[in-house]
């Protein structure tokens, strides 16, 4: 048993520190302090208890270094020269290619160059423990770290233990994979240097927004996908203007390719892909961005009677079915793999550990204090393309397949004043889904230059219910893509 592991914030001092035989005892112990694990820790000791966070790798998780972070770092010069060079006056001036190592070491900063030390000052001053090292639940209640140095800390929750460990890339298992070293998201997120040839498979929200960003850096990308289309979840014709745009940039887009082998003779040698059928592709590189897996393989689940390596099912609240104290919170959960959406569950989940633990019964109605309820009917999601792409709610089949009756009005949003003042030749469109029975919206997609930042809007319209009556009174500014509403408005009017 050591307490050397314990880097930061006070060690339940005045909570009963050895109340659990040699055990240290906190209110709350977090596993994982991802951007969700810290939510968690900080929503519960704003409330007044006593948290202790378990970190395996650095404090900020795979968002802040492997993912979010670094990943719009990489694509944010690409989308800012893409919408210059749409607009006379200035399109000359990026001619050029981007300066790939200037993008690179911006995007160093923005990773903190892989160290945490920055998230530490934080964690202190909201007084929760840190422990580093690998934690592992033991029975009810408890955690167990295995430190840097091979110690162990045993640690009790007198109240929850959330798990907050997130997810990681899948890599298919084809022949050929281990020699072949495949980039994930990780390599793909924190690439010293260009490759000059990219496969990359799976047309997901990693494989698009990676494709474009390595084919401005100076990669000639492949990306293969196995489906018809990019992003198979969102609107259709998000993914067919992505593609577009890919192929405009100098990418190759290959539908129906699916990969059956790899191969890589030598270790600093290319990266033949074999695909089904037969024919062959040779990269410098081959990035999956084929899913992700939650990390609760090595996580003690068997003590508490879960299945090792399962995405972890809870309630609204994100406590975990059928148990009173493990909550599980995050990508981890598989309710909606993104940051923001995991740390709206943070602050759920942290105020109805609080509420539980005062002796409270938490509000856990649709909408209320403690339920997610923004999980199942309003998940914004921005892929940073060019162009953009913002959905949030439901896309047309997804309203159809859960049973309502459903309208979808598009628009092109080419035909907004905004827009066209936005950028010459723009691109893109928009599709509202609306509820017939209610006349609310049930989702909204826009796919164009400039959309991101229009998606709030929408995500206010479908969480509010706002009906179509009432949104008729919600003014759009000129002359603004935001006219786009307008557009949608009247056309559904007729
Ligand atoms: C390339 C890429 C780009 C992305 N871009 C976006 C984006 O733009 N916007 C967006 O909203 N989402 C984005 N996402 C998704 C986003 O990264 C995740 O939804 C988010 O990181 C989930 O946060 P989390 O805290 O649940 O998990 P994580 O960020 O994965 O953090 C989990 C933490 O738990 C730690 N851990 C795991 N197991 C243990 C253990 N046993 N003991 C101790 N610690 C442990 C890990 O080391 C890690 O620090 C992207 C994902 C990828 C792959
Ligand atoms: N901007 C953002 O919000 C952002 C950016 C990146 C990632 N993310 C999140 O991270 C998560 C992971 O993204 P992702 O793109 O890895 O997963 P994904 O599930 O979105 O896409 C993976 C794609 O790979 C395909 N695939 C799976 N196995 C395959 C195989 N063996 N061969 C070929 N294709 C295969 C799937 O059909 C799917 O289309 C997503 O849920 C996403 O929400 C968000």
């Amino acid at each position: 048993m050591s307490e050397s592991s314990a880097v930061s914030g006070t060690a339940a001092e005045g909570s009963g520190r050895h109340g659990g035989g040699d055990a240290l005892v906190f209110d709350v112990v977090v596993v994982g302090a991802g951007p969700v694990g810290e939510n968690v820790a900080d929503r519960a000791a704003a409330a007044g208890l006593s948290v202790a966070v378990v970190e395996s790798e650095l404090v900020g998780g795979e968002c802040s270094y492997w993912a979010c972070m670094p990943s719009k770092a990489l694509l944010r010069p690409v989308i800012a020269r893409a919408d210059a060079g749409r607009l006379p006056g200035l399109a000359g001036a990026v001619r050029e290619p981007l300066d790939t190592d200037a993008v690179l070491a911006r995007r160093d900063e923005f990773a903190s160059h892989w160290k945490d030390d920055g998230q530490l000052g934080w964690l202190d001053s909201i007084g929760v423990s840190l422990y580093r090292g690998h934690g592992r639940l033991d029975g009810e209640r408890r955690v167990t770290v295995e430190g840097p140095d091979g110690g162990r800390t045993a640690l009790t929750a007198r109240h929850a233990v959330a798990v907050c460990t997130g997810s990681r890339a899948v890599v298919p298992g084809l022949p050929g994979i281990e020699d072949a070293r495949p980039w994930t998201s990780r390599e793909a997120t924190s690439a010293k240097a260009a490759p000059g040839r990219l496969a990359v498979v799976g047309g997901g929200v990693v494989g698009v927004e990676m494709a474009t960003a390595w084919a401005a850096l100076g990669s000639r990308v492949t990306l293969l996908v196995r489906g018809d289309g990019l992003l198979p979840r969102m609107e259709p014709f998000a993914g067919e203007l992505v593609a577009e745009a890919l192929a405009g940039a100098g990418a190759e887009v290959r539908t129906g390719a699916s990969v059956a082998a790899v191969e890589r003779s030598r270790p600093d040698g290319p990266v033949t892909v074999v695909l089904e059928g037969g024919e062959r592709l040779e990269a410098d590189e081959i990035l999956f961005a084929t899913g992700r897996a939650p990390r609760t393989g090595d996580l003690g689940l068997e003590t508490v009677g879960l299945e090792p390596g399962s995405w972890l099912s809870v309630d609204d609240s994100c406590r975990v079915r059928d148990s009173e104290w493990l909550y599980a919170v995050g990508d981890v959960n598989h309710r909606a793999l993104l940051t923001h959406q995991g740390k709206y569950q943070a602050r759920i989940a942290g105020a109805a550990i609080a509420a539980r633990a005062a002796g409270d019964t938490p509000d856990t109605r649709a909408w209320g204090a403690h339920a997610a309820t923004a999980d199942h009917a309003a998940v914004p999601q921005v892929v940073f393309t060019d162009p953009e792409v913002a959905a949030v709610g439901l896309s047309l089949a997804e309203a159809e397949r859960a049973g309502h009756r459903v309208r979808a009005v598009d628009y092109d949003l080419s035909s907004v004043a905004g827009a066209s003042l936005y950028a010459d030749g723009y691109r893109g469109r928009a599709r509202m889904v609306v509820d017939l029975e209610r006349e609310i919206l049930l989702g909204v997609t826009l796919a164009g230059p400039g959309v991101g930042e229009l998606i709030h809007a929408a995500t206010v319209a479908v969480v509010g219910e706002v009906p179509i009556s009432r949104l008729w009174h919600a003014v759009p500014s000129y002359p603004t893509i935001s006219e786009v509403w307008l557009r949608l408005l009247e056309t559904y009017r007729g």
